[in-house]
């Protein structure tokens, strides 16, 4: 193919992907007009005015992962290198939203791997972060899809993934616990098979 016709598939790839975000602001405003009408405000007042296009906007960012791959992020950042030590990027700040309410959780995010002859590029752990986290969710499976996307990128000998959590939906309403905090993990590898490496991992989190 062409530089020409490359730049042209772009460019109408890129239209097509303006106009489906244009649609999808449109219909999800008039969602948002319907849900101010219910809690008895005036959409018409001032303040209101471009709330559901903001709101739709700011959804559309908070879900944005969707539209996201592992594939596309990683960009070939995935290097040989004979380091055969744990690498861990810890406390990676990660913003989700519950998919039970709809309101935010956030928190930290630790990532550990054990090369076996494949690095990945640092940053890429924390794509992988924004990928999973910023669509609807529960911590569950956001840890469990992070630490397979680190499996699967570098074909290691084990991942570890830590979360600590906090839910606005626990925090906020319900139970309204403002100091709880969740902390979910996932093993794969050596760090499920191999208890010293789980250690290992445990000290390293907690080393300051
Ligand atoms: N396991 C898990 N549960 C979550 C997560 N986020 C929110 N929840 C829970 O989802 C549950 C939904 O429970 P329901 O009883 O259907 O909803 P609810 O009446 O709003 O519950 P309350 O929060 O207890 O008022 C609640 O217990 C939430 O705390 C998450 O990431 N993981
Ligand atoms: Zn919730």
């Amino acid at each position: 193919m062409s530089k020409t016709m490359i730049k042209n598939n772009s460019k109408a790839h890129q239209n097509g992907a303006d106009a489906l975000r244009e649609n999808a602001i449109t219909t999800m405003a008039e969602c948002y007009r319907t849900l101010l009408e219910s809690l008895g405000e005036d959409v018409s007042r001032e303040g209101l005015l471009k709330t559901p296009e903001r709101a739709s906007k700011a959804m559309l960012f908070f879900t944005k992962g969707y539209g996201e791959s592992v594939e596309e992020v990683l960009n070939d950042a995935v290097f040989d290198e004979d380091h055969n030590e744990i690498v861990l990027v810890k406390d990676i700040e990660m913003f989700s939203m519950c998919e039970h309410h709809m309101v935010p959780f956030y928190g930290k995010v630790s990532i550990a791997y054990l090369p076996q002859g494949k690095i990945l590029g640092l940053s890429k752990l924390a794509r992988i972060v924004e990928i999973f986290s910023r669509r609807l969710q529960v911590q569950e499976r956001l840890t469990k899809q992070i630490a397979e996307a680190v499996f699967d990128a570098v074909n290691p000998a084990g991942v570890a993934v830590a979360i600590e959590g906090v839910h606005m939906c626990m925090v906020t309403r319900g139970v309204q616990k403002i100091n709880s905090k969740t902390i979910t993990s996932t093993m794969l590898g050596v760090f499920k098979d191999d208890p010293e490496k789980r250690e290992e991992f445990m000290n390293l989190l907690q080393a300051k």
